[in-house]
């Protein structure tokens, strides 16, 4: 139960979710009662077309948007913000570029209230377990765009999440740097039992990283197919149903 996330009835409408006009209305829905489950643990791509609200389910969960109706919760608990039980990380690395690698990871430690040495422990712990123990004390504009997403990796697992959001994070890497990060997120999910929610629009890497694919589309969005993903190499018949789904309105 430890990293169980839900979706309970899920609905969101901008205009009617933000916090400070929260009860505004006439927004049209993004999501439309949604219900999915994820196990702890497990590993979960979310595909779907563009706009159909991929990036809003996780932001929810990250407690960055409040539903319209419905809940969210992590491990039996109701989201009501982000939390250091969720990290996120995006396309677009989001890195203080005046800050290092290490200053980044450090500073997304100080909402836990943790000690400076202790922060700093964790920061090159977390640094290195991502492969980037040399790169500590650069900053940003000195690493390539995969170390960058390293950096992005290790401050959302510093705090050891039990939920780790990714949303389109190997989107802007290319070919090989994004196989390599593929493989080292792997590794990492199977080393620390995080819940993955994977937001992708490559059906191959959701095939080669996923132990479980949700399609969503339509608008508002909801929840078009659910496939649990055998072990071993990825399925083409499989990919090719998915693909169908995915051109479905
Ligand atoms: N902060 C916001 N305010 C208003 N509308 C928003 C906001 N964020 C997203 N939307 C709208 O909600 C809908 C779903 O967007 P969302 O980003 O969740 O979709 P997505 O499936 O992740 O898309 P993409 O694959 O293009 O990233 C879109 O119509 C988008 O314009």
């Amino acid at each position: 139960m430890s990293g169980s996330v839900r979706l309970e009835g899920l609905s969101v409408s901008y205009g009617g979710t933000r916090r400070r006009n929260a009860g505004a209305s006439g927004a049209a829905p993004v999501l439309d009662a949604i219900e999915l489950e994820f196990a702890s643990g497990s590993f979960t791509a979310l595909l779907g077309p563009s706009g159909c609200g991929k990036s809003t389910v996780l932001n929810t969960v990250a407690g960055f948007v409040r539903p319209t109706a419905g809940r969210v919760t992590v491990a039996g608990t109701p989201v009501d913000g982000p939390g250091p039980d969720r990290g996120m990380v995006f396309q677009h690395y989001a890195l203080f570029p005046w800050r290092t690698a290490r200053g980044n990871v450090e500073f997304a430690l100080k909402r836990l209230g943790l000690s400076r040495p202790e922060r700093r422990r964790r920061a090159l712990a977390a640094l290195a377990e991502v492969g980037l123990a040399e790169g500590a004390e650069k900053h940003p504009a000195q690493l390539s765009g995969g170390m960058r997403q390293r950096v992005a990796l290790a401050r959302a697992l510093a705090a050891e999440p039990e939920v780790l959001l990714m949303d389109e994070p190997f989107g802007a890497l290319d070919a090989l740097t994004r196989t390599r990060m593929q493989e080292l997120l792997r590794e990492l999910w199977q080393r620390t039992g995080t819940t993955v929610l994977f937001v992708t629009h490559d059906i191959d890497e959701a095939l080669a990283l996923a132990d479980r694919v949700v399609v969503l589309g339509g608008s508002p969005g909801r929840v078009l197919a659910d496939h649990a993903l055998p072990a071993g190499p990825p399925d083409p018949d499989l990919r090719t149903l998915i693909a169908r789904q995915l051109g479905s309105p």
